[in-house]
Formats: C-alpha cells, sequence, structure tokens
C-alpha cells in the first residue's frame, strides 16, 4: 500500500471519454493525490503498459478496467495481461455498467481484484470509487503541525533618540528603577546617528526627543519610522502641549511623556503600553492581510448589509462581478433581489427570511444576478448576521459572495460527459440502462402499456471501416445516429451503447409498432447512403426487437432478449429484425 503523501499512478482502460473525466474528476475533488492515464481499450492499455515496462518506467498501481470496448474487450484484456510479462501482479478492478452475475463471475475467474458497477447516480459511484481508490491508498497520519521555534529569551532593546545628556541620565536612571527585566539601552543624539547605533539589529521600542539637532517636531516621527518599520515610538516632548501630543499620535507614535513631568513608573506604563499596542496593531495588520490575501485567493467579494438604513456596502471585487463599481449601494433585500432572476428569487427570499428570523445559523444560496452589461452572472451568496436588537431583528448582516459561473459550467459539462456519448451526442449506456429500469418499474405498477426494446448493430461495420479509414466509420456512426432520431418520437429513448451498437427505449409501443419502427429506421438508412471521395457507401443495419416485461427482473434481462433477436437478425443475413417475445422463445433462440 501507498502513503497519501504519494501519487497513485492509476490506469483507466475504457472507451468513454466520459468515464475518465469522471474519474479524474471525482479524485480530484476528494484531493487524491492521483495520476490517471487514459487508454480507450484493452490493445492501447497493453502497448502503454509495454512502453513502461521496455522504459524501465514504473507501472501502475491500479488498473480500473471497462468490460464492453472496442478491438479487445475487458475479459480479453485480463487474460492478455496475466500473460504479460511483469504486468500480472498489477491490481485490476472492473468498472462496468453491467451488473450481470456472468461478467463478474468471468471478470473474477481472469484476475480482477475488485468489481465496481458504473451507477447512473454519481453520488453513488463516485463514493463507491473512493471507497475502492482508498483500499489501495493508505491515508497516512498528516506529520504534526510543525511549532514556530521558540523565540530565545533577550534582552529588551531600547534606542533613545535624545541629544541631551542629562535627560538620557534620567532615562537610564527610571528604567533601571522599574523595568522589569533586562534592558539594552542604546542612545543615538541625532537622528542621522541611529542606523550606526543600531548596526544590524532593530530595537523592541524607541524613546524619541522631538527636540534634536538635525531634526524637530512631528517630521522627526516619520523619519523614524522609516528607520525602524514597525517599532513602537514613544515621543518624548518637552512642549508641555497636550494637542500636539496628540499630534504626535496622530503622525504615528504610539504613546508620549513630557519631559517636565517624566517619572519612572510613568516612563514604563508608557513604554509598555506602546508596546502592547504596537503588538496589537501589527496582529490587526497581520490578520487584516491574510483576510484579504483569502478573500482575493478564493476570488469571495465582500458585502456589508446596514439592515436598519438599508444599506449595503460592497468591495471591488463584489462590484466587478455585476459590473459595478465599488461602494455604498443603496439598496435594501429588495433592492439587491430586484437583481437576481426570477427562478432564483424564491429559494434566495426563503433562505434570507429563515435566517432574519432566527431558524438557521446564517444563510447560503445561490442565484443568477443581472450584470450591468446585460447577461445573467451565477453567485453563491452566504453571510450571518451580526447584530440583531432586543427583540432579535436584525439590524446588520455580513457575508461573502462569489462568482460561480465556471463550477456551474464545469456542472453542466460533466453532466453532459457523464450522460451522452461523445461522439454521436446520443444518450450512452449508463443513462439507457437507467431509464430501462424506470420503465421496467413502470411496467411492473401499469401491466397494460406495453414498451418495446430494439438492439441495433451496423452490419460489417468493421468492412467500412477497413475500406474507408476509420474518420470515416465515424461519419457513418453520427449519420447513422441522425437518421435514427429522426424515425423516432420525442418520448422514445436512443442511445450508444458503445462501437457500432445502438439501442432505443420505446415507450408505450407493442410489438406490431416497434417492427414497423425498426423497418422505417432500415428503409431511411438504405434511401440515405454516404458519400465518399466519389462513390456512395449503403449503411445497412441488423435489429433485435422485444417488449419488457413485468417478469424482467433487471434491464439486463430484456437487454439479453433483444440482443438475442439481433443475434438472429446476423445469422438470417443481416439488414433486418427480428423479434423476441419472452424468455422461453429466447431460450430456444
Ligand atoms: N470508426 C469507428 N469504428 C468503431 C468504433 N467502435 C467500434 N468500431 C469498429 O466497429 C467494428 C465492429 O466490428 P465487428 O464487431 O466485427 O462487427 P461488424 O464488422 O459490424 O460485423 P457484424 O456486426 O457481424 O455485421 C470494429 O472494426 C471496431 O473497431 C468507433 O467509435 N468508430
Amino acid at each position: 500500500m501507498k502513503a497519501a503523501s504519494t501519487n497513485l499512478d492509476i490506469l483507466l482502460v475504457d472507451d468513454e471519454q466520459a468515464d475518465a473525466f469522471l474519474v479524474r474528476k471525482i479524485l480530484r475533488d476528494a484531493q487524491f493525490a492521483a495520476t490517471v492515464a487514459h487508454c480507450s481499450d484493452g490493445i492501447e492499455a497493453l502497448d502503454a503498459l509495454r512502453r513502461r515496462r521496455n522504459a524501465s518506467a514504473a507501472l501502475p498501481d491500479l488498473i480500473l478496467l471497462d468490460l464492453n470496448m472496442p478491438r479487445m474487450d475487458g475479459h480479453e484484456f485480463l487474460a492478455a495481461l496475466a500473460r504479460e510479462e511483469g504486468c500480472g501482479q498489477i491490481p485490476v478492478v472492473v468498472l462496468s455498467t453491467s451488473s450481470a452475475e456472468l461478467d463478474m463471475d468471468r471478470a473474477s475467474a481472469g484476475g480482477a481484484r475488485g468489481y465496481l458497477t458504473k451507477q447512473a447516480d454519481l453520488r453513488l459511484f463516485s463514493s463507491a470509487l473512493l471507497a475502492l481508490v482508498r483500499q489501495y491508498l493508505q491515508q497516512a497520519e498528516l506529520p504534526p503541525r510543525a511549532r514556530p521555534p521558540a523565540t530565545p529569551p533577550r534582552n529588551t532593546r531600547i534606542l533613545l533618540v535624545d541629544d541631551e545628556a542629562a535627560d538620557a541620565e534620567l532615562v537610564a536612571i527610571a528604567l533601571r528603577k522599574a523595568w522589569q527585566g533586562e534592558f539594552e539601552l542604546v542612545r543615538s543624539e541625532t537622528l542621522g546617528g541611529v542606523s550606526a547605533q543600531l548596526g544590524d539589529r532593530l530595537p523592541d521600542l524607541v524613546l524619541l526627543d522631538l527636540g534634536l539637532p538635525d531634526a524637530s517636531g512631528l517630521h522627526s516621527i516619520e523619519r523614524m519610522r522609516a528607520l525602524v518599520g514597525r517599532t513602537p515610538i514613544v515621543v518624548l516632548t518637552g512642549n508641555d502641549d497636550s494637542d500636539f501630543a496628540l499630534e504626535a499620535l496622530a503622525a504615528g507614535a504610539q504613546d508620549y511623556l513630557f519631559k517636565s513631568r517624566l517619572v519612572a513608573a510613568d516612563l514604563v506604563r508608557a513604554m509598555r503600553h506602546a508596546i502592547a499596542r504596537s503588538q496589537l496593531e501589527e496582529r490587526l495588520a497581520e490578520s487584516e492581510e491574510r483576510m484579504a490575501l483569502a478573500l482575493a485567493g478564493a476570488e469571495l467579494g465582500m458585502w456589508d448589509w446596514d439592515i436598519t438604513r438599508r444599506q449595503i456596502t460592497v468591495d471591488t471585487r463584489w462590484a466587478a462581478m455585476l459590473g459595478e463599481s465599488a461602494g455604498v449601494l443603496a439598496v435594501d433585500a429588495q433592492g439587491w433581489l430586484t437583481r437576481a432572476h426570477p427562478e432564483d428569487l424564491g429559494a434566495a427570499l426563503n433562505a434570507l427570511n429563515s435566517h432574519f428570523r432566527g431558524l438557521s445559523p446564517g444563510f447560503r444560496f445561490t442565484h443568477r444576478l443581472r450584470h450591468l452589461g446585460g447577461g445573467w452572472v451565477w453567485t453563491l451568496a452566504a453571510g450571518k448576521v451580526l447584530q440583531r436588537d432586543g427583540c432579535g431583528r436584525p439590524l446588520r448582516a455580513v457575508g461573502i459572495m462569489q462568482d460561480i459561473g465556471e463550477s456551474k459550467r464545469m456542472e453542466a459539462d460533466l453532466l453532459r460527459l457523464a450522460t451522452t456519448d461523445a461522439l454521436t451526442t446520443l444518450s450512452n449506456r449508463r443513462v439507457f440502462v437507467q431509464r430501462l429500469a424506470h420503465e421496467l418499474a413502470r411496467i411492473r405498477r401499469h401491466w397494460q402499456a406495453p414498451s418495446a426494446l430494439m438492439m441495433l448493430d451496423l452490419d460489417h461495420f468493421k468492412r467500412i471501416n477497413d475500406r474507408w479509414g476509420h474518420q470515416f466509420g465515424d461519419r457513418a456512426l453520427c449519420h447513422f445516429s441522425t437518421i435514427l432520431r429522426s424515425c423516432l418520437r420525442e418520448c422514445d429513448l436512443p442511445a450508444r451503447l458503445g462501437g457500432e451498437e445502438f439501442a432505443v427505449l420505446l415507450p408505450g409501443t407493442d410489438a406490431q409498432a416497434a417492427m414497423t419502427v425498426a423497418r422505417r429506421i432500415r428503409e431511411q438508412l438504405a434511401q440515405q447512403p454516404l458519400a465518399a471521395e466519389d462513390e456512395t457507401v449503403g449503411i445497412r443495419v441488423s435489429i433485435g426487437v422485444t417488449t419488457l416485461t413485468a417478469a424482467d427482473p433487471q434491464p439486463e434481462a430484456c437487454m439479453s432478449r433483444a440482443d438475442a433477436a439481433l443475434y438472429r437478425a446476423k445469422q438470417h443475413g443481416r439488414n433486418r429484425e427480428e423479434f423476441i417475445e419472452d424468455d422461453r422463445e429466447h431460450k430456444l433462440a
């Protein structure tokens, strides 16, 4: 087993691009360190393994294997893998839409270590896949968080900038008398001499006289600040003027003392206060900086809602999302929400009201907001009431807003990839089996309304590929899909199951009607050959038809009956439709 810190190297062998996308996304979202290499069938996978072996590169830690693939299916791949030098030990887990016992038994006999059914329900599939991958990736304990090294105890370094020797002596006496702990007093008579006195260690505190030979007044605070950064500064002033002292604070000093009233205890108190205040300011600045970085990193906008004044203040990121400039927006809940898409308004108001009435600890909803330049922006709003009045009415709420357009687009892409066949855009096997299962459940309840199922397989498709090339073969598959769609009703479900194999579910259709549809598909196909260079290529299809019965336990049962009818159509000369009614006939067939 591997530790979590190492990367799990997975080889996915599956002809559906959507599955590769899905597996990668599931692992990425669960923050698994895994690399997923993808091969479309067994032959490509064996080639990839041989290339790695010949280059003495590491072989995959795990192979996820589809069963139903063109050229070499999953079972054949398992057999070939067992024979492949050095590859027999790679664990293989089957990922298949088939839950047929026969497939499971064959896979297990072929050496597969596990079998995972591709669920139509993505959440189920995702948790099953993660559980499986976890088996192969031991979750190592995270190393304990490194503690910052304890700061060694050291003297407090105090810089006194004062040209009067007597004052300096006074300060030194006061410190010796009242400062608890060790200290080092460094003195400079001028501002210009500070750097030379300090060397390369900054002081922990500065005592600054404002009447220096080379600097005087408030300006010296600014110059000192430039020399010592955020170090706290206590101003010593001979000017017995409180207003002036306050100006010194405004100019950036942390505290002040009048020289004429210098008392040891006051000096030490002011120094301690200045250090504490400066530390507090530093922590606050750091925390604001961290907060700003986090908000910027997560691309979150902020809003602050003064509910009684009906004003919402937003930051620049919030404003930019909607094409606004930052600042106070004079809007209330209605004002904000008049920008919301009417379809999203109900859920947004429910979330807000429930929190405002104190029924939920905060609120969170997604909604589309109108952009100033037109169009809609998908956003996530989340927040919390910070202040309520005595009756529990909300006074102020604060929260974030995030542009979630990209993840909405991803979600839609993912859904499309997970449910459709990339080449023909028909539904894929997963969706088909799911719909078929629903239809069987309906039939079990309302037996009167019949439904039919068709399996379709293009005739001698290999010859078409061999004669005209794979790309032309792909065109032929798309051409057939278009004709198939045009022959069906809106409620029918056509799907590409893989390769040149298709299926159609025809709800509310009896055997006779289904056979008529099958004939129509063949006729349309015959009437519309595909142009290739200076010839036209006729494409033909064989079709197996069956009806769904309440006795069918699983989709696979009626699919295998339709398959048997298809096989019979191939046996009887192709380009025809055959019907098998029930299991008795199926067994005879
Ligand atoms: N172009 C293209 N060919 C594919 C695709 N998937 C499967 N095939 C090819 O389809 C062919 C199917 O061949 P066979 O299973 O022997 O069937 P067939 O030649 O149609 O013969 P019958 O079904 O018996 O009439 C193989 O050559 C596959 O490589 C695809 O997505 N595109």
